[in-house]
C-alpha cells in the first residue's frame, strides 16, 4: 500500500480520552484538542521508508522510519520513545512503542489505509483508542 499525499482530518474520537489516559492535565489537553482539529498530514513513502509530517498550529511533527526497523519518536504526550512499526496486512501499519525512560500506559498507533483511499490512524494508550480518519485532499 503507497500512504502518500497530502491528508486533511474527516473525523475524531477520543482524542481527549487518549490525552487524559497519559495524564496530560486539562490546559494542554484543551489546547491539544484545538491544534489537533484540523491538522495536515503529508506522507511521502518509498517501499518499506515513511516521511510522516503531521502539521498544525501549535506543534508540527515529522518522522521517517522504515517499516520493520525500530526508531525514535515521542509518544502524543510528548515522551522519548522507541518504536517498533510492522505490516499487519499489506495495507495496514502497526507500530508499538516503548518509553526511554520512566513509565506509563502501553502506547502504540496504527496507519490504514481502506479501500476507498481513506486514511485511519488509530492511537492507543492503555485501554483507550482513539480513531482518527484522513482523506486525501
Ligand atoms: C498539538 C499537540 C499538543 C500536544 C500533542 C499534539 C502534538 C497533538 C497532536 C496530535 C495529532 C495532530 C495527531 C495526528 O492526527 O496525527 C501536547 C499534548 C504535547 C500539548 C501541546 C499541544
Amino acid at each position: 500500500a503507497d500512504f502518500s499525499g497530502k491528508w486533511t482530518m474527516k473525523s475524531s474520537e477520543n482524542f481527549e480520552e487518549l490525552l487524559k489516559v497519559l495524564g496530560v492535565n486539562v490546559f494542554f489537553r484543551k489546547m491539544a484538542v484545538a491544534a489537533a482539529s484540523s491538522p495536515v498530514v503529508e506522507i511521502s513513502q518509498q517501499g518499506e521508508e515513511l516521511s510522516i509530517k503531521t502539521s498544525t498550529s501549535v506543534r508540527t511533527t515529522n518522522i521517517s522510519f522504515t517499516v520493520g526497523q525500530s526508531f525514535s519518536e515521542t509518544t502524543v504526550d510528548g515522551r522519548a520513545c522507541t518504536s517498533f512499526p510492522r505490516w499487519e496486512t499489506d495495507s495496514k501499519i502497526s507500530c508499538e512503542q516503548t518509553l526511554q525512560k520512566g513509565d506509563g500506559p502501553k502506547t502504540g498507533w496504527t496507519r490504514e489505509l481502506t479501500n476507498d483511499g481513506e486514511l485511519i490512524l488509530t492511537m492507543i494508550a492503555g485501554d483507550v483508542v482513539c480513531t482518527r480518519v484522513y482523506q486525501k485532499e
